[in-house]
């Protein structure tokens, strides 16, 4: 579950990137956040994952408080948390396995457990026969699908991404949201920044849409609502 009451972001440039967020997510829900360039997307995004810190109000993430939990308790936050971004951020001189596998050994698991849990994963996002090759050796999409790969491995209960899609042509943007659907069938919530409107418009989740730092909507199975 995450909960925000009240939240308020500003930089210490003094933009006010978010002015008083209030907004409930359900276990398993799949949530689009939408809103032009500059609306406090992103910021909103890191709030969750504890990137950024607000300068007001409330947020509980799967029961933890943000604002009461202790240091050393954040990188139990992030252990349930799954991050993918729009540019994959995987580490190039370390192959397809290594970057998964990475977020485990960091986590001390047993070096069985680590291979039974990466191959899983690896199967789960179709890059089985993969795992050797270096992120330049793999397209757009497969590093894509080797970062979703990495930010679900610990099994997190909510995957976070932004604009996740951005960097991929049509076709392979739709086989990366089959991919994020069958996370979230899995019981994974799923938050998803994005710009596309087709995307938005055609597989029909929870959208909410934020303008100048607050929700301006906030529908079910809701549309992009901007001509772009
Ligand atoms: N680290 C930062 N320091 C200062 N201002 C920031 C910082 N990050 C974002 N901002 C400002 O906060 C506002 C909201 O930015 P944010 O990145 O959250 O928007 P966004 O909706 O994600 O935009 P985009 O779709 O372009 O990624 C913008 O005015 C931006 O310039």
């Amino acid at each position: 579950m995450i909960l925000m009451e009240d939240v308020y972001k500003t930089y210490p440039n003094g933009v006010s990137a978010l002015n008083g967020i209030n907004v409930e997510i359900k276990q398993g829900e799949f949530v689009y956040i939408v809103g032009q360039s500059g609306a406090g997307k992103s910021t909103f995004i890191k709030l969750m994952y504890r990137e950024e810190k607000p300068t007001s109000g409330k947020i509980v993430i799967n029961d933890m408080e943000l604002d009461k939990i202790k240091e050393k308790r954040v990188p139990f936050l992030r252990r349930d948390i799954g991050v993918v971004f729009q540019d994959f951020k995987l580490l190039p001189k370390l192959t397809v396995y290594e970057n998964i596998a990475y977020a485990l050994e960091v986590i001390e698991e047993s070096p069985k457990s680590i291979r039974t849990r990466v191959l899983e994963v690896l199967d789960e996002v179709g890059l089985k026969n993969k795992a050797r090759f270096l992120p330049a050796e793999l397209s757009g999409g497969e590093q894509q699908r080797v970062s979703i790969a990495r930010a679900i491995v610990n099994r997190p209960r909510i995957v976070i991404a932004d604009e996740p899609t951005g960097n991929l042509d049509p076709d392979t943007s739709w086989e990366i949201m089959k991919t994020f659907e069958e996370i979230n069938e899995r019981g994974t919530t799923i938050i998803m920044a994005t710009h596309s409107k087709d995307i938005v418009n055609t597989l029909k989740n929870r959208v909410i849409a934020i303008e100048n730092g607050v929700i301006v909507r906030d529908e079910q199975r809701g549309e992009y609502g901007y001509e772009v």
